[in-house]
Protein backbone atom coordinates (compact mmCIF):
# COMPACT_ATOMS: atom_id res chain seq x y z
CA UNK A 1 0.00 0.00 0.00
CA UNK A 2 1.18 3.46 -1.09
CA UNK A 3 1.19 6.39 1.10
CA UNK A 4 -0.62 9.73 0.32
CA UNK A 5 2.58 11.39 -0.99
CA UNK A 6 2.91 9.02 -3.08
CA UNK A 7 -0.46 8.56 -3.98
CA UNK A 8 -0.54 12.69 -4.62
CA UNK A 9 2.54 12.39 -6.53
CA UNK A 10 1.83 9.89 -8.93
CA UNK A 11 -1.42 12.05 -9.79
CA UNK A 12 0.47 15.11 -10.16
CA UNK A 13 2.70 12.73 -12.28
CA UNK A 14 0.35 11.15 -14.60
CA UNK A 15 0.79 12.70 -18.18
CA UNK A 16 -2.24 15.00 -19.32
CA UNK A 17 -2.71 14.38 -23.24
CA UNK A 18 -1.93 18.13 -24.90
CA UNK A 19 -5.46 19.95 -24.40
CA UNK A 20 -7.84 20.62 -27.16
CA UNK A 21 -8.67 24.68 -27.67
CA UNK A 22 -11.93 26.05 -27.73
CA UNK A 23 -13.12 29.31 -28.85
CA UNK A 24 -15.53 31.04 -26.57
CA UNK A 25 -17.11 34.45 -25.77
CA UNK A 26 -14.93 36.64 -23.73
CA UNK A 27 -17.73 37.27 -21.52
CA UNK A 28 -18.36 33.13 -20.83
CA UNK A 29 -14.63 32.78 -20.16
CA UNK A 30 -14.29 34.09 -16.65
CA UNK A 31 -12.40 30.87 -14.59
CA UNK A 32 -10.88 29.38 -17.84
CA UNK A 33 -7.55 29.40 -18.80
CA UNK A 34 -6.16 30.59 -22.23
CA UNK A 35 -4.91 28.75 -24.64
CA UNK A 36 -2.92 31.49 -26.85
CA UNK A 37 -1.17 34.30 -25.86
CA UNK A 38 -3.32 37.32 -26.70
CA UNK A 39 -1.36 40.45 -28.35
CA UNK A 40 -3.56 43.75 -27.96
CA UNK A 41 -5.65 44.67 -31.01
CA UNK A 42 -4.66 47.96 -30.14
CA UNK A 43 -3.12 51.19 -28.53
CA UNK A 44 -5.06 51.38 -25.06
CA UNK A 45 -5.67 54.41 -24.76
CA UNK A 46 -6.56 54.70 -28.25
CA UNK A 47 -5.71 58.49 -28.05
CA UNK A 48 -4.72 60.98 -25.37
CA UNK A 49 -7.25 61.09 -22.76
CA UNK A 50 -7.19 63.63 -19.77
CA UNK A 51 -6.84 62.50 -16.75
CA UNK A 52 -8.75 65.36 -14.87
CA UNK A 53 -11.70 67.64 -14.98
CA UNK A 54 -10.21 70.87 -16.07
CA UNK A 55 -8.84 72.90 -19.30
CA UNK A 56 -6.29 71.82 -22.17
CA UNK A 57 -4.00 74.36 -22.53
CA UNK A 58 -1.35 75.03 -25.27
CA UNK A 59 0.96 76.42 -23.00
CA UNK A 60 3.78 78.88 -23.96
CA UNK A 61 6.56 79.40 -21.06
CA UNK A 62 5.69 82.04 -18.32
CA UNK A 63 2.30 82.95 -19.70
CA UNK A 64 -0.72 82.29 -17.47
CA UNK A 65 -3.70 83.89 -18.64
CA UNK A 66 -5.07 81.43 -21.55
CA UNK A 67 -8.31 82.25 -24.26
CA UNK A 68 -11.10 79.81 -23.71
CA UNK A 69 -11.82 78.59 -27.26
CA UNK A 70 -14.28 76.53 -26.45
CA UNK A 71 -15.36 72.56 -24.79
CA UNK A 72 -14.49 68.92 -24.89
CA UNK A 73 -16.27 66.62 -23.58
CA UNK A 74 -15.83 62.03 -23.31
CA UNK A 75 -16.94 60.85 -26.23
CA UNK A 76 -15.86 63.64 -28.37
CA UNK A 77 -15.35 62.57 -31.56
CA UNK A 78 -13.86 65.77 -33.63
CA UNK A 79 -10.57 66.39 -33.08
CA UNK A 80 -10.01 70.02 -31.86
CA UNK A 81 -6.81 71.98 -32.06
CA UNK A 82 -5.65 74.73 -30.15
CA UNK A 83 -2.87 77.39 -31.06
CA UNK A 84 -0.24 78.94 -28.50
CA UNK A 85 -2.26 80.48 -25.63
CA UNK A 86 -5.30 79.20 -26.27
CA UNK A 87 -7.20 77.20 -23.94
CA UNK A 88 -10.46 74.41 -24.03
CA UNK A 89 -12.73 73.17 -21.36
CA UNK A 90 -11.56 69.74 -20.78
CA UNK A 91 -13.49 66.35 -18.72
CA UNK A 92 -11.76 63.48 -17.46
CA UNK A 93 -11.87 60.50 -20.45
CA UNK A 94 -11.90 63.27 -23.35
CA UNK A 95 -9.50 63.14 -26.19
CA UNK A 96 -6.91 66.07 -25.65
CA UNK A 97 -6.30 67.97 -28.99
CA UNK A 98 -2.39 67.05 -30.53
CA UNK A 99 -1.82 70.66 -29.88
CA UNK A 100 -2.59 70.58 -26.28
CA UNK A 101 0.81 69.94 -23.41
CA UNK A 102 -1.14 69.65 -20.44
CA UNK A 103 -4.74 69.73 -18.61
CA UNK A 104 -4.99 71.44 -15.78
CA UNK A 105 -7.32 70.35 -12.95
CA UNK A 106 -9.90 72.80 -12.67
CA UNK A 107 -8.94 73.50 -8.68
CA UNK A 108 -5.90 74.64 -9.90
CA UNK A 109 -7.30 77.59 -12.73
CA UNK A 110 -9.64 80.48 -13.19
CA UNK A 111 -12.15 80.66 -16.10
CA UNK A 112 -13.20 84.42 -16.12
CA UNK A 113 -14.65 86.06 -19.31
CA UNK A 114 -13.65 83.61 -21.81
CA UNK A 115 -9.96 83.04 -20.12
CA UNK A 116 -8.67 80.44 -18.47
CA UNK A 117 -5.98 81.80 -15.93
CA UNK A 118 -3.69 79.37 -13.30
CA UNK A 119 -3.05 79.46 -10.31
CA UNK A 120 -0.48 76.82 -10.36
CA UNK A 121 2.43 76.39 -12.08
CA UNK A 122 2.07 73.51 -14.44
CA UNK A 123 3.65 70.78 -15.65
CA UNK A 124 4.30 70.00 -19.62
CA UNK A 125 2.09 66.76 -20.25
CA UNK A 126 0.38 67.13 -16.44
CA UNK A 127 -2.69 65.03 -16.58
CA UNK A 128 -2.59 63.63 -20.10
CA UNK A 129 -2.45 59.98 -20.41
CA UNK A 130 -0.42 59.46 -23.22
CA UNK A 131 -2.10 57.05 -26.15
CA UNK A 132 -0.60 53.71 -25.71
CA UNK A 133 0.66 54.47 -22.11
CA UNK A 134 -1.24 51.11 -21.32
CA UNK A 135 -0.28 49.00 -23.56
CA UNK A 136 0.71 49.21 -27.76
CA UNK A 137 -0.65 47.60 -30.81
CA UNK A 138 0.48 44.14 -31.14
CA UNK A 139 2.15 43.89 -27.67
CA UNK A 140 1.36 40.67 -25.51
CA UNK A 141 -1.99 41.37 -23.46
CA UNK A 142 -2.07 38.31 -21.56
CA UNK A 143 0.06 35.38 -22.13
CA UNK A 144 -1.39 31.49 -22.81
CA UNK A 145 -1.44 29.66 -19.34
CA UNK A 146 -3.12 32.78 -18.02
CA UNK A 147 -6.55 32.16 -15.56
CA UNK A 148 -8.73 34.45 -16.50
CA UNK A 149 -10.00 36.27 -13.73
CA UNK A 150 -12.52 39.11 -13.39
CA UNK A 151 -9.66 41.89 -14.01
CA UNK A 152 -8.86 39.99 -16.88
CA UNK A 153 -12.17 40.11 -18.88
CA UNK A 154 -12.49 43.49 -18.21
CA UNK A 155 -8.84 44.58 -19.67
CA UNK A 156 -9.64 42.22 -22.78
CA UNK A 157 -13.38 44.03 -22.87
CA UNK A 158 -11.11 47.37 -22.58
CA UNK A 159 -9.05 46.42 -25.70
CA UNK A 160 -12.02 45.37 -27.76
CA UNK A 161 -11.20 41.55 -27.61
CA UNK A 162 -14.93 39.39 -27.98
CA UNK A 163 -13.84 36.08 -28.09
CA UNK A 164 -10.65 33.77 -27.11
CA UNK A 165 -9.11 30.11 -27.00
CA UNK A 166 -9.31 28.27 -23.85
CA UNK A 167 -8.18 25.08 -22.34
CA UNK A 168 -11.52 22.84 -22.19
CA UNK A 169 -12.57 21.95 -18.86
CA UNK A 170 -12.80 17.96 -18.84
CA UNK A 171 -15.96 15.94 -19.32
CA UNK A 172 -16.66 13.61 -16.20
CA UNK A 173 -18.56 10.59 -15.86
CA UNK A 174 -19.35 9.60 -12.26
CA UNK A 175 -20.32 6.10 -11.98
CA UNK A 176 -22.31 5.38 -8.80
CA UNK A 177 -22.42 1.53 -8.00
CA UNK A 178 -24.75 -0.40 -5.65
CA UNK A 179 -27.74 -2.19 -5.63
CA UNK A 180 -28.63 -0.56 -2.28
CA UNK A 181 -28.90 2.68 -3.33
CA UNK A 182 -32.56 4.66 -4.61
CA UNK A 183 -32.86 8.47 -5.54
CA UNK A 184 -35.16 10.28 -2.57
CA UNK A 185 -38.40 10.60 -3.24
CA UNK A 186 -38.72 6.91 -3.83
CA UNK A 187 -39.73 5.05 -0.22
CA UNK A 188 -36.81 2.89 1.27
CA UNK A 189 -37.78 -0.57 1.03
CA UNK A 190 -35.67 -2.48 3.76
CA UNK A 191 -31.77 -3.06 3.01
CA UNK A 192 -32.19 0.56 0.78
CA UNK A 193 -30.41 3.44 1.44
CA UNK A 194 -30.74 6.90 -0.37
CA UNK A 195 -28.35 7.62 -3.37
CA UNK A 196 -25.51 10.62 -1.79
CA UNK A 197 -22.49 10.14 -3.58
CA UNK A 198 -23.51 11.03 -7.23
CA UNK A 199 -25.33 14.18 -5.92
CA UNK A 200 -22.42 15.51 -3.53
CA UNK A 201 -19.92 14.87 -6.40
CA UNK A 202 -22.00 17.05 -9.37
CA UNK A 203 -22.90 19.37 -6.52
CA UNK A 204 -19.05 20.00 -5.61
CA UNK A 205 -18.14 20.06 -9.36
CA UNK A 206 -21.00 22.48 -10.00
CA UNK A 207 -19.89 24.64 -7.23
CA UNK A 208 -16.40 24.49 -9.22
CA UNK A 209 -18.02 25.38 -12.65
CA UNK A 210 -17.09 22.26 -14.16
CA UNK A 211 -20.92 21.38 -15.79
CA UNK A 212 -19.55 18.77 -18.30
CA UNK A 213 -20.33 15.72 -15.82
CA UNK A 214 -22.97 13.19 -16.32
CA UNK A 215 -24.03 10.58 -14.11
CA UNK A 216 -24.80 6.88 -14.08
CA UNK A 217 -26.33 4.58 -11.50
CA UNK A 218 -25.43 0.46 -12.10
CA UNK A 219 -26.19 -2.48 -10.58
CA UNK A 220 -23.63 -4.41 -8.99
CA UNK A 221 -23.14 -6.85 -11.99
CA UNK A 222 -19.91 -7.21 -13.51
CA UNK A 223 -21.19 -7.36 -17.58
CA UNK A 224 -22.79 -4.13 -16.67
CA UNK A 225 -20.21 -2.59 -14.82
CA UNK A 226 -17.47 -3.47 -18.04
CA UNK A 227 -20.28 -2.10 -20.51
CA UNK A 228 -20.58 1.23 -18.40
CA UNK A 229 -16.94 1.48 -18.35
CA UNK A 230 -16.35 0.97 -21.69
CA UNK A 231 -18.62 3.29 -23.03
CA UNK A 232 -17.59 5.99 -20.47
CA UNK A 233 -13.91 5.47 -21.82
CA UNK A 234 -14.59 6.40 -24.96
CA UNK A 235 -16.61 9.85 -23.98
CA UNK A 236 -14.70 10.95 -20.97
CA UNK A 237 -12.38 12.55 -20.08
CA UNK A 238 -12.31 11.72 -16.68
CA UNK A 239 -13.98 8.56 -14.85
CA UNK A 240 -15.01 9.15 -11.37
CA UNK A 241 -16.51 5.52 -10.00
CA UNK A 242 -18.55 5.42 -6.26
CA UNK A 243 -18.53 2.45 -4.77
CA UNK A 244 -17.46 -1.27 -5.64
CA UNK A 245 -13.37 -0.80 -5.40
CA UNK A 246 -13.33 -2.72 -2.12
CA UNK A 247 -12.76 -6.75 -1.86
CA UNK A 248 -16.89 -7.84 -1.40
CA UNK A 249 -18.25 -10.47 -3.89
CA UNK A 250 -20.49 -7.75 -5.30
CA UNK A 251 -17.47 -5.49 -5.70
CA UNK A 252 -16.80 -5.31 -9.64
CA UNK A 253 -15.25 -2.14 -10.42
CA UNK A 254 -11.71 -3.11 -9.96
CA UNK A 255 -11.90 -6.06 -12.56
CA UNK A 256 -14.46 -4.23 -14.88
CA UNK A 257 -11.19 -1.88 -15.34
CA UNK A 258 -9.00 -4.42 -15.71
CA UNK A 259 -11.39 -6.58 -18.50
CA UNK A 260 -10.98 -3.19 -19.96
CA UNK A 261 -7.28 -2.57 -20.11
CA UNK A 262 -6.99 0.07 -17.86
CA UNK A 263 -3.62 0.70 -16.31
CA UNK A 264 -3.41 0.98 -12.68
CA UNK A 265 -1.43 3.58 -11.32
CA UNK A 266 -2.29 2.89 -7.97
CA UNK A 267 -4.57 1.30 -5.66
CA UNK A 268 -5.23 1.46 -1.83
CA UNK A 269 -3.25 4.13 0.25
CA UNK A 270 -2.16 4.26 3.49
CA UNK A 271 -4.98 6.31 4.85
CA UNK A 272 -8.11 6.81 7.09
CA UNK A 273 -10.90 7.62 5.22
CA UNK A 274 -10.50 5.87 1.70
CA UNK A 275 -8.16 3.28 2.06
CA UNK A 276 -9.23 1.39 -1.22
CA UNK A 277 -8.86 4.29 -3.68
CA UNK A 278 -8.11 3.51 -7.56
CA UNK A 279 -6.23 5.39 -9.77
CA UNK A 280 -5.71 4.45 -13.37
CA UNK A 281 -5.24 5.48 -17.17
CA UNK A 282 -6.67 4.46 -20.63
CA UNK A 283 -5.73 6.92 -23.29
CA UNK A 284 -6.62 10.29 -22.57
CA UNK A 285 -8.89 9.11 -20.24
CA UNK A 286 -7.98 9.21 -15.92
CA UNK A 287 -9.85 6.46 -13.88
CA UNK A 288 -10.40 7.57 -9.81
CA UNK A 289 -12.41 4.28 -8.35
CA UNK A 290 -13.51 6.54 -4.84
CA UNK A 291 -14.92 4.09 -1.91
CA UNK A 292 -18.70 4.12 -1.42
CA UNK A 293 -18.96 5.18 2.16
CA UNK A 294 -19.58 8.48 1.85
CA UNK A 295 -16.69 10.54 4.03
CA UNK A 296 -14.10 8.49 2.32
CA UNK A 297 -15.73 9.07 -1.11
CA UNK A 298 -15.99 13.43 -0.71
CA UNK A 299 -12.16 13.15 0.68
CA UNK A 300 -10.73 11.62 -1.97
CA UNK A 301 -12.31 13.77 -4.29
CA UNK A 302 -10.86 16.61 -2.34
CA UNK A 303 -7.57 15.70 -1.98
CA UNK A 304 -6.77 13.78 -5.48
CA UNK A 305 -9.27 14.81 -8.29
CA UNK A 306 -9.68 18.25 -7.59
CA UNK A 307 -6.45 18.99 -8.14
CA UNK A 308 -5.85 16.81 -11.44
CA UNK A 309 -9.61 18.81 -12.57
CA UNK A 310 -7.57 21.71 -12.01
CA UNK A 311 -4.66 20.30 -14.13
CA UNK A 312 -6.92 18.75 -17.16
CA UNK A 313 -8.14 22.37 -17.06
CA UNK A 314 -4.75 23.88 -17.57
CA UNK A 315 -4.22 25.03 -13.89
CA UNK A 316 -1.41 24.01 -11.76
CA UNK A 317 -2.06 21.15 -9.53
CA UNK A 318 -3.52 22.54 -6.47
CA UNK A 319 -7.00 21.71 -5.10
CA UNK A 320 -7.90 22.61 -1.36
CA UNK A 321 -6.07 25.80 -0.32
CA UNK A 322 -3.75 24.66 2.63
CA UNK A 323 -2.68 26.59 5.61
CA UNK A 324 -1.29 25.74 9.15
CA UNK A 325 -3.44 26.59 12.57
CA UNK A 326 -3.31 25.89 16.31
CA UNK A 327 -5.20 22.65 17.52
CA UNK A 328 -7.95 23.64 20.26
CA UNK A 329 -7.44 20.89 22.36
CA UNK A 330 -5.11 17.53 22.30
CA UNK A 331 -5.16 14.92 19.92
CA UNK A 332 -4.18 11.44 20.29
CA UNK A 333 -4.26 9.47 16.50
CA UNK A 334 -5.33 5.51 16.25
CA UNK A 335 -4.50 2.90 13.74
CA UNK A 336 -1.46 3.09 11.20
CA UNK A 337 -3.00 4.95 8.81
CA UNK A 338 -2.20 8.75 7.39
CA UNK A 339 -5.71 10.55 8.63
CA UNK A 340 -8.34 13.03 6.89
CA UNK A 341 -10.40 14.44 9.83
CA UNK A 342 -13.37 16.46 9.54
CA UNK A 343 -12.46 19.88 11.68
CA UNK A 344 -13.92 23.29 12.25
CA UNK A 345 -11.51 26.66 12.36
CA UNK A 346 -13.06 29.20 14.43
CA UNK A 347 -13.27 32.51 14.14
CA UNK A 348 -9.68 32.73 16.49
CA UNK A 349 -8.29 30.65 13.76
CA UNK A 350 -8.34 27.51 15.91
CA UNK A 351 -8.65 23.87 14.98
CA UNK A 352 -11.77 21.60 16.53
CA UNK A 353 -11.11 18.52 15.36
CA UNK A 354 -15.31 17.08 15.23
CA UNK A 355 -16.70 14.32 16.78
CA UNK A 356 -18.46 11.80 14.37
CA UNK A 357 -15.38 10.85 12.13
CA UNK A 358 -16.61 7.75 10.56
CA UNK A 359 -16.12 7.02 6.78
CA UNK A 360 -19.91 5.88 6.58
CA UNK A 361 -21.55 9.34 8.25
CA UNK A 362 -21.57 12.38 6.28
CA UNK A 363 -22.61 14.82 9.39
CA UNK A 364 -19.40 16.00 10.48
CA UNK A 365 -18.42 16.99 7.09
CA UNK A 366 -21.47 19.10 7.08
CA UNK A 367 -20.45 21.08 10.00
CA UNK A 368 -16.75 21.16 8.61
CA UNK A 369 -14.88 23.84 7.28
CA UNK A 370 -11.79 22.16 7.00
CA UNK A 371 -9.74 18.48 6.75
CA UNK A 372 -6.77 18.46 9.26
CA UNK A 373 -4.08 15.96 8.04
CA UNK A 374 -2.45 14.03 10.20
CA UNK A 375 0.50 11.95 8.61
CA UNK A 376 2.51 8.78 9.41
CA UNK A 377 4.44 9.29 12.29
CA UNK A 378 2.15 12.17 13.75
CA UNK A 379 0.85 9.90 16.81
CA UNK A 380 -0.11 12.24 19.66
CA UNK A 381 -0.84 16.32 19.12
CA UNK A 382 -0.88 18.81 22.51
CA UNK A 383 -3.19 21.56 22.46
CA UNK A 384 -1.80 24.33 20.45
CA UNK A 385 0.30 22.47 18.09
CA UNK A 386 -0.16 23.71 14.49
CA UNK A 387 -1.67 21.27 11.84
CA UNK A 388 -1.75 21.22 8.37
CA UNK A 389 -5.38 21.96 7.03
CA UNK A 390 -7.04 21.73 4.25
CA UNK A 391 -9.96 24.78 3.64
CA UNK A 392 -13.20 23.77 2.37
N1 LIG B 1 -12.98 -7.27 3.91
C1 LIG B 1 -12.81 -5.97 3.73
N2 LIG B 1 -13.86 -5.19 3.62
C2 LIG B 1 -13.72 -3.86 3.44
C3 LIG B 1 -12.42 -3.32 3.37
C4 LIG B 1 -11.32 -4.17 3.47
O1 LIG B 1 -10.16 -3.74 3.40
N3 LIG B 1 -11.56 -5.49 3.62
N4 LIG B 1 -12.31 -1.97 3.24
C5 LIG B 1 -13.38 -1.17 3.82
C6 LIG B 1 -13.19 0.20 3.51
S1 LIG B 1 -11.92 0.95 4.34
C7 LIG B 1 -14.01 0.90 2.70
S2 LIG B 1 -13.78 2.59 2.52
C8 LIG B 1 -15.12 0.27 1.99
C9 LIG B 1 -15.15 0.68 0.53
O2 LIG B 1 -15.99 -0.16 -0.14
P1 LIG B 1 -16.49 0.04 -1.61
O3 LIG B 1 -15.77 1.12 -2.28
O4 LIG B 1 -16.49 -1.25 -2.26
O5 LIG B 1 -17.94 0.61 -1.41
P2 LIG B 1 -19.30 -0.18 -1.29
O6 LIG B 1 -19.06 -1.47 -0.63
O7 LIG B 1 -19.95 -0.15 -2.59
O8 LIG B 1 -20.04 0.81 -0.30
C10 LIG B 1 -19.56 1.10 0.98
C11 LIG B 1 -20.64 1.80 1.79
O9 LIG B 1 -20.98 3.01 1.18
C12 LIG B 1 -22.36 3.05 0.84
N5 LIG B 1 -22.49 3.72 -0.47
C13 LIG B 1 -21.94 3.26 -1.59
N6 LIG B 1 -22.27 4.07 -2.62
C14 LIG B 1 -23.02 5.04 -2.10
C15 LIG B 1 -23.66 6.17 -2.67
N7 LIG B 1 -23.54 6.45 -3.97
N8 LIG B 1 -24.39 6.98 -1.86
C16 LIG B 1 -24.49 6.69 -0.55
N9 LIG B 1 -23.88 5.65 0.05
C17 LIG B 1 -23.18 4.82 -0.72
C18 LIG B 1 -22.76 1.63 0.75
O10 LIG B 1 -24.12 1.44 0.91
C19 LIG B 1 -21.93 1.01 1.85
O11 LIG B 1 -22.54 1.22 3.10
O12 LIG B 1 -15.01 -1.14 2.06
C20 LIG B 1 -14.76 -1.63 3.37
N10 LIG B 1 -14.82 -3.06 3.33
O1 LIG C 1 -10.95 3.55 4.14
MO1 LIG C 1 -12.49 3.30 4.60
O2 LIG C 1 -12.77 4.89 4.11
O3 LIG C 1 -11.95 3.58 6.30
O4 LIG C 1 -13.94 3.20 5.42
Amino acid sequence: MITVEEALSLVEAAKVSKAKVIEMPLLAANGWVLAETIYSPMDMPPFPQSAMDGYAIHYVAHQSTYKLIGEIAAGESVQQELIAGEAARIFTGAPVPSSANMVIRQEDAQALDGKVIFTQIPKLQANIRPEGEQIKKNAIALHAGHLLQDGSIGFLASLGVEKVNVIPKPSIAIISTGNELVEAGTPLKFGQIYESNVHMLQSALSLRNIVDVKTYHIKDDLKHTVDTLKFALERYDLIIFSGGISVGDYDYVKEALTLNQVETLFYKVKQKPGKPLYFGKKGAAFIFGLPGNPAACLTGFYIYILPLIAKLSGKPFVGLSKSTAPLNHAFERKGDRALFLKAKVDQFGKVDILDGQSSAMLQAFANANALVYVGLGQNKMVKGEDVVLYHL
